[in-house]
């Protein structure tokens, strides 16, 4: 039974969906990170939100670990290359808090418009300070948006409810959703001098780490209110400090730091200032949703291996899983048939799909054909970590989709260079359920590729599979098929055969010593 850690605080939804499920479950939260190293090799999943820390060390430490679920949106703390390179999946649940996180930046909105806080504050201090806050109102003022994705549409769609002007800068963003979602697409300078209220909903990466750095925030418009539900590190907390200290800030709402947890920062006790700690995923529903979904799809990647929402895995829905499933298998077999022939010297690896295969989609199959190729070589490939050693190994690879008839109504074909050229190989799929090879380096040879099997090469000339049966029928080894293929009459004939039962090297030996027999391989596949 596979067994899961749950090491953040997160509704018992979770332990009951993994437990009903048949999947073990601990849950210890509050880890330090070497109390964390020392146990997690003793799991096979690893659930968390974000105060675990899935770092390089402890991914090192996971002997055992296949998937890493992360109950909410933000992946920043879970080290994915690493991840990837040791084969874990990682998923996370990219809409159960969304309007929950899109609603907070609303509430902070609305906070920082009317000084609540503060105003809550001096009022039970006992103080009545009428005079002192005096707000202002969100009607007809300009939102801008950083990042208009997920959380960020659900902001700007409850922001024109409130009758404010929404503008965005966000590159992904196309004229088409701008205009579907009612905002107005700009440029990053744009929005700065006309937003009189800003707000965040970029994930952190290189490209967004200090986007309102020092010099953008001076760019705003006096009097700016800056809300920060995504992630701390995309604003310069000292340059932050500094613009609400002069008054050109007119406020500012953090529910995220660069540093967390934030026990201190230069910002408390700044005026105009609100913060909360991490609270934009907190509500009842948003945790009950992003719980039942992680437990749900670790569950299903453990028991069954279907993926859904993985950051570093090609994603397989429920009704394509079945469908592709048969040609992952032919692209493994494929890819572990030319990886066994042509060993460690390939340079590319092209992937070509017509017929019915066209259809589907090719990245699952692509890392199958990787799989299947790279397992000869390492014990640890599989299908999250091979496009990755893949690179690491500059392979180069290339996806072709083919729109004509072919004499299949399916193929998939794998092409490999190496320093003596290409080779290829094509398969196809029997009844669209069983893989079958179909040519093999340019020869029509139809085969089951299962099992043990014998590859030869060898001059056609007659009277040479009768000694070939007699060396392998003296060695005690029974053939279970036979497949020949051949390019011309009398030229180069190639031999596949299976096998009962190992090839010992001596008998290997002895095969390749008959008349003829240009090349013998052992082949293994499954
Ligand atoms: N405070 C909290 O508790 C929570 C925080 N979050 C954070 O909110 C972030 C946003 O979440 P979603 O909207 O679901 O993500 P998303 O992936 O749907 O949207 C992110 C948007 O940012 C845009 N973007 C990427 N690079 C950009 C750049 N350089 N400049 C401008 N825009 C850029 C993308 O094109 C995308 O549209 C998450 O990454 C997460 O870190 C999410 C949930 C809760
Ligand atoms: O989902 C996210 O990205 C969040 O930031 C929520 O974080 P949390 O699960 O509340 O620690």
């Amino acid at each position: 039974m596979p067994k899961v850690l749950i090491a953040d605080e997160m509704s018992p939804k979770a332990a009951e969906i993994f437990r009903a499920r048949g999947v073990e479950v601990d849950e210890i939260t509050g880890l330090s990170k070497d109390e964390l190293a020392k146990i997690i090799g003793n799991y096979d999943g690893l659930a968390v939100r974000s105060a675990t820390k899935a770092t390089a060390a402890i991914i090192e430490a996971a002997t055992n670990l296949k998937v890493i679920g992360r109950a909410g949106i933000g992946v920043d703390n879970i080290d994915i290359p690493a991840a990837s390179s040791k084969g874990i999946v990682v998923m996370n649940t990219p809409f159960g808090n969304s309007i929950t996180t899109a609603e907070h930046a609303i509430a902070l909105m609305f906070a920082l418009a009317r000084q609540l806080p503060e105003a809550d504050a001096s009022t039970q201090a006992g103080k009545w300070e009428k005079n002192r806050f005096m707000g202002v109102e969100l009607t007809a003022k300009t939102l801008g948006l950083i990042g208009a994705g997920n959380i960020g549409s659900i902001v700007a769609d409850r922001a024109l409810g409130l009758k404010m002007k929404v503008i965005a800068f966000d590159p992904f963003l196309t004229p088409e959703r701008a205009e579907q979602m009612g905002v107005t697409k700009v440029e990053l300078d744009e929005l700065l001098a006309q937003a009189d209220f800003i707000t965040l909903h970029t994930p952190l990466t290189d490209s967004t780490r200090n986007i309102l750095s020092a010099a953008k925030l001076m760019k705003t418009k006096p009097g700016v209110r800056i809300i920060n539900c995504a992630r701390g590190g995309l604003i310069d907390e000292d340059a932050l400090k500094a613009g609400l200290d002069s008054g050109h800030i007119g406020g500012a709402a953090l529910d995220v730091f660069k540093e967390e947890p934030a026990k201190a920062s230069p910002l408390f006790g700044t005026a105009n200032f609100i913060s909360t700690p991490h609270l934009g995923a907190s509500t009842d529903e948003a945790q009950v949703n992003v719980a039942i979904q992680v437990a749900e799809q670790m569950s299903d990647f453990l028991l069954t291996g279907g993926v859904t929402n993985a950051l570093n895995v090609p994603s397989l829905s429920a009704e394509e899983a079945p469908r592709i499933r048969p040609y992952m298998a032919l692209a493994e077999r494929l890819g572990a048939l030319i990886g066994q022939l042509e060993g460690t010297t390939i340079t590319a690896v092209k992937v070509e799909v017509e017929g019915a295969a066209a259809a589907l989609n090719i990245k699952p199959i692509t890392a199958a054909v990787l799989t299947g190729l790279m397992r000869p070589h390492s014990d640890t490939v599989n299908m999250v970590n091979a496009p990755y050693l893949a690179r690491e190994r500059n392979i180069d690879i290339a996806e072709v989709r083919h729109d004509r008839e072919t004499d299949y109504h399916t193929l998939l074909r794998v092409t490999v260079t190496t320093p003596a050229g290409d080779r290829s190989v094509a398969g196809t799929l029997f009844g669209n359920a069983k893989p079958r090879l179909t040519e093999l380096f340019g020869i029509t040879v139809e085969a089951d590729l299962a099992g043990r099997m014998l590859y030869i090469v060898n001059e056609d000339k007659p009277g040479f599979i009768g000694r070939l049966g007699t060396t392998l029928g003296e060695a005690g080894v029974n053939i279970g098929t036979f497949h020949l293929g051949r390019r011309d009459a009398g030229a180069e004939a190639v031999l596949l055969l299976s096998v009962d039962g190992e090839i010992p090297d001596p008998l290997l030996w002895s095969i390749c010593r008959l008349p003829g027999v240009k090349i013998a391989k052992a082949l293994k596949f499954g």
